[in-house]
């Protein structure tokens, strides 16, 4: 970021700075405790870190319903944190292929569990697909989201914690290298690739 103006990387990266502490100490420990492995398993065992950080700008447009802002696409990796405007504009699928407004709401954040997450946690969680609207003819949007992904050298695999007689292993094991390669032109097509990882129930 050593070309962006100093009032605009300085800000961004002490936002980046807080926000990666507050996702490892306090949102994967709830997500990781949700799941019966401990408070320190995304943290300490998947070494997770805010690898990423995409900052986005969708403008105005005097014709919103003929634009596509962002494309339909489910986030890889763990979790991700997203702050927006009050502009509005991110939509989530839903079964039945209906589509929801995540309208803004003051003060808060948004956090998005991911396709690895949902492979660790053998479907306890999910990952939902999204894309986002041009909803406004005179305002811009602005949100910035933050990704949090495991370490590279981990295999991805649900975890034995979670694979039960009722409830069997759902993916086999796959590397980070398999999943990088699994998701490319996925972008724009209701992305997520982990099926091509599942196992077929009996
Ligand atoms: O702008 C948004 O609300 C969503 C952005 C997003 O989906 C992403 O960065 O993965
Ligand atoms: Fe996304």
């Amino acid at each position: 970021m050593g070309h962006f103006p100093a009032s605009c990387r300085d800000p961004l990266l002490e936002y980046h700075r807080v926000m990666a502490e507050f996702g490892k100490k306090k949102i994967g420990a709830l997500l990781s405790e949700a799941l019966g492995v401990g408070a320190e398993w995304l943290e300490k065992t998947m070494q997770m870190e805010a690898a990423s950080m995409a900052s986005h700008y969708y403008p105005p447009c005097p014709e919103p319903a003929k634009v596509i802002g962002g494309m339909d696409h489910t986030d890889p990796f763990l979790f991700t944190v997203l702050v927006q405007d009050a502009v509005g504009g991110l939509v989530v699928h839903v079964d039945h292929g209906e589509w929801i407004d995540v309208p803004p709401v003051a003060g808060t954040l948004l956090i998005n569990i991911t396709e690895l997450l949902k492979v660790f946690s053998n479907d306890e969680y999910i990952s939902i697909d999204h894309r986002v609207r041009v909803k406004s003819m005179k305002e811009s949007r602005v949100s910035i989201a933050l990704f949090f992904n495991p370490s590279d050298s981990h295999i991805i695999e649900p975890l034995p914690e979670l694979v039960t007689a009722d409830k069997p292993r759902r993916y086999r094991s796959f590397t980070m290298t398999e999943f990088m390669e699994s998701r490319k032109g996925k972008f724009g097509n209701g992305s997520s690739s982990i099926q091509q990882f599942a196992l077929t129930s009996e």
